[in-house]
């Protein structure tokens, strides 16, 4: 990220240090005060744990610390405990890891700082273990589709954020076919842009179809910066449930499921596939990347990014904690806090999508964070249908 020189810029974060800090702040959160959760006034320190994650796996042992840089990593029996000098610090069976990076959060802000907001946000992240996240362009109002829709997003996190932030652009009809706005706007720092295939549910940020997608792509190549795209795409034929019938029992799960087959991811990746192969080596977007978030359905849909990857597609694909820990079958009537789209799918493809992820087909998890006010999610009345669409996921998802 060459030409970002922003304060709010993605910075390096995969320290130990920071997760142990982490660590250190909420392991006894309610009785110490927060000069005593630091060890920062010590020079050099070690962390010591049963359950130390390193790139070589999870190891019982010690990190030592000097002046503020992890200076070595060793196992228990390594541990030169005789000549070791500084403080250490014991954290038993609790795990020191590098902070998290979370690619796909809406915070919100500004605009609908009542459904989330940059200082809670940020918190809820630091409580589950992200120490990097990046924000959506919709679910704030206005949408971070300009230049100058992006300078309120860095406003409104100045100062008040508490783990470190990048942001997605939006590509959206308006600025697909003007390659200078999308220039100025990756060039003011965004660090790729997002779109959806189906409508958003947020009014100024409409959905793109192939050709703008195409269009973004070779703008991004010239960056080197990817596309996120949310893959549904609406099959009007395919729609198994009208949703002004009034004999609907709109409090099932299995409603809700109806409106948002399989086949709409399934279709949504076919028709990007059409322009995918445009990031190929050689292709006109070379230097493009396309990433498919939240992936649901792990069949056809799985299968169709596997042979594009194959192919030399330059794809990935993530897929979010809430499909891979719930199942369509516990769902309960009326519960709309498990309602997002695409939807939770039954058991059967949550195993499958817990095989790509450890077969590596799929390439990471995001959060896919997306609160809103209780009101909106119609607790009270139940209404798969109608409630808002987004899962609250941030402080839980990964611990
Ligand atoms: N607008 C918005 O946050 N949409 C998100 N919610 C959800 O469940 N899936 C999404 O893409």
């Amino acid at each position: 990220m060459e030409n970002l020189n922003l304060q709010w810029r993605l910075l390096p974060t995969l320290t130990l240090l920071a997760a142990s800090l982490f660590l250190l702040v909420f392991k006894d959160s309610a009785k110490l005060s927060h000069s005593e959760c630091s060890l920062l006034p010590y020079n050099q320190y070690w962390l010591t744990s049963k359950r130390i994650v390193t790139p070589k796996g999870v190891i019982s042992g010690a990190v030592e610390i000097k002046e503020g840089n992890i200076i070595s990593i060793v196992s228990e029996e390594d541990w030169p405990r005789n000549s070791k000098t500084g403080q250490v610090v014991d954290y038993g069976e609790a795990v020191i890891m590098p902070g998290l990076i979370d690619v796909h959060a809406h915070l919100d802000d500004p605009g609908r700082t009542e459904w989330e907001g940059f200082p809670s946000g940020t918190k809820a992240a630091a409580a589950g273990g992200i120490t990097t996240l990046i924000d959506m362009p919709l679910n704030s109002d206005p949408s971070t589709i300009s230049t100058e829709t992006l300078k309120l997003k860095v406003d409104a996190a100045e100062k008040r954020i508490y783990v470190d932030v990048g942001f997605w652009g939006g590509l959206v009809p308006e600025n697909a076919y003007n390659a200078s706005a999308l220039e100025a706007l990756l060039n003011a720092g965004v660090l790729g842009l997002k779109s959806f295939m189906c409508p958003s549910g947020i009014n100024d940020f409409p959905m793109t179809n192939a050709s703008h997608i195409k269009e973004g792509l070779s703008v991004l190549a010239r960056y080197k910066r990817p596309l996120l795209v949310h893959a549904e795409m609406e099959k009007g034929s395919e729609r198994h449930v009208k949703l002004e019938d009034d004999t609907l029992d709109t409090r099932s799960y299995s409603t809700y499921l109806k409106t948002r087959p399989p086949s709409w991811e399934e279709a949504a990746i076919r028709e990007l596939l059409t322009v995918a192969k445009d990031t190929r080596t050689d292709g006109p977007a070379e230097g493009a990347h396309l990433h498919i978030v939240h992936l649901s359905d792990a069949s056809s849909s799985l299968d169709l990014l596997m042979e594009a990857k194959t192919n030399g597609d330059s794809i990935t694909v993530e897929t979010c904690p809430h499909y891979l820990a719930f199942s369509a079958e516990e769902i309960p009537d009326g519960d709309t806090r498990f309602k997002c789209a695409p939807p939770i799918r039954d058991a059967a493809n949550k195993e499958k999508l817990w095989e790509a992820l450890m077969d590596g087909h799929i390439d990471m998890l995001s959060s896919d964070h997306s609160p809103t006010v209780p009101e909106l999610k119609l607790l009270d009345e139940g209404n798969f249908l109608k409630a808002w669409g987004g899962i609250s996921s941030l402080q839980v998802g990964y611990i």
